[in-house]
């Protein structure tokens, strides 16, 4: 059994960037920007106004200017703006050569074609300078996981398309006999496969593309057709469910043996997850999780996620680690890592963090409930409430 972080070293190991490609700003969402997108233009372009109201030069309180003119945004006064003159000026507009403030609509008093500046200046001129968000040449840095604000700036800086790492294809095989997708008539003895539901999402919400394959039958035969189904697909990872440990019907290790995977390693020092196994075939990763739900899912987060971003590009791909206050006590670490599952909060001082009572990986209410998974190291002391502990939110 190797410790968990040798065993995602091995997993990360075994994948590397995809390929890239380019895609409209409007399916951008989510991806990972590959190569920096820089402005093609200032944002604003121009010297724009804040206000609706009238753009002045050297005005003092109390002074009647003409309005001389018109500048709306779409549609600017082309002259230069002389003292004792004003322009009408809309919120969005450009602000003429020789105006140096903009004073607001509510703050005069307007009697024909001329205004009285009522209220006193204020320090705020109301123009926003040229290239005040950003100058031409400014660059969105990559690599970046693009979030809606991400899609406005790439707008506003002219970037119509973007050039991103192309979706890792993730392949999902549940196998057992005792298996049947939701919906379908189970027999006494059989159960609904579950854990592929989260698995599928997980790769669809850290970018991936995620293909479930019909559920395995117990045999070697079937097993073997459904590896292969999955690289026809053109599988960048195969991630197979269950049958990983040592049972007379768990067929993964040799299934894998045959169809001609380099195995990196094979149990881990773990809990959940100890049957846990990795290996590739050439270009293409396969990762054998656990069958039982909360194992599958654990290392799906622990295993599965960081080898997708590191395909996408990411360079932080590890869970994010948090340390907070334990409220309970718990006993000394054995010889597996235990990552428990638990709920944390922040209170108005610190971080504190509560155990699940039970902690049995067949558990999905647990999992459900949980929003972090707390970590007890291999073979560490008891732990006594108040105690810091490192926590990994989901
Ligand atoms: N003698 C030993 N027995 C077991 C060991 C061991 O070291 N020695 N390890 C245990 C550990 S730890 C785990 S975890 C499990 C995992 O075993 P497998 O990966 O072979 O999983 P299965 O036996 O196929 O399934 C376990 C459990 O999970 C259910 N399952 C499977 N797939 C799904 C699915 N897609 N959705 C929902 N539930 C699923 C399956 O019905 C079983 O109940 O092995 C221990 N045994
Ligand atoms: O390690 Mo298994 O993954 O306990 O349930």
């Amino acid at each position: 059994m190797i410790p968990v972080e040798e065993a995602q070293a091995l997993c990360l190991d075994l994948v590397r960037p995809g390929a890239i490609e380019e895609v409209s700003l409007a399916d951008a969402l989510g991806r990972t920007l590959a190569a920096p997108a820089k402005a093609t233009r200032d944002q604003p372009p121009f010297p724009t106004s804040a206000m609706d109201g009238y753009a002045l030069r050297d005005a003092l309180q109390g002074d009647t200017l003409p309005v001389i003119g018109e500048s709306a945004a779409g549609h600017r006064w082309d002259g230069t703006l002389g003292k004792g003159q004003a322009i009408r000026i809309f919120t969005g507009a450009p602000v003429p050569d020789g105006a140096d403030r903009v004073v607001l609509q509510e703050n005069v008093t307007r009697d024909g074609d001329r205004i009285t500046l009522t209220e006193p200046l204020s320090d705020n001129l109301n123009i926003r300078a040229q290239g005040a968000d950003f100058k031409i040449g400014f660059s969105v840095e990559s690599p970046r996981i693009l979030g809606p604000a991400d899609l406005a700036l790439l707008a506003a800086m002219n970037c119509p398309r973007v050039t991103v790492t192309r979706r890792p294809k993730v392949a999902l095989i549940s196998n057992g006999d005792e298996l049947v997708m939701p919906g379908a008539n189970p027999t006494a003895d059989q159960i609904i496969a579950s854990n592929v539901f989260a698995l599928q999402a997980m790769v669809r919400q850290a970018g991936g593309d995620p293909l479930v394959l019909p559920i395995a039958a117990d045999t070697p035969a079937a097993l073997d057709r459904v590896l292969l189904d999955a690289a026809d697909w053109g599988a960048d990872l195969i991630v197979t469910i269950g049958g990983a440990s040592v049972g007379d019907h768990d067929l993964v290790a040799p299934a894998l043996d045959r169809f001609g995977v380099t195995r990196s390693f094979h149990k881990i020092a773990m809990r959940p997850g100890k049957p846990l196994m990795a290996g590739a075939k050439g270009d293409l990763a396969v990762l054998g999780l656990p069958g039982n739900p909360v194992s599958a899912v654990v290392c799906g987060q622990l295993f599965m996620l960081p080898m997708i971003r590191r395909m996408l590009g990411q360079t932080c791909v590890l869970p994010e680690a948090l340390t907070a206050r334990l409220t309970a006590t718990l006993p000394a670490g054995g010889p597996r890592a235990h990552y428990m599952r638990a709920a944390f909060a922040e209170t108005e001082h610190h971080r504190e963090v509560t155990p699940f009572d039970r902690q049995d990986s067949s558990m999905l209410t647990v999992l459900a409930a949980a929003n972090c998974l707390l970590l007890r190291p291999i073979n560490c002391p008891v732990s006594a409430p108040g105690d810091a502990v490192t926590i990994l939110p989901f």
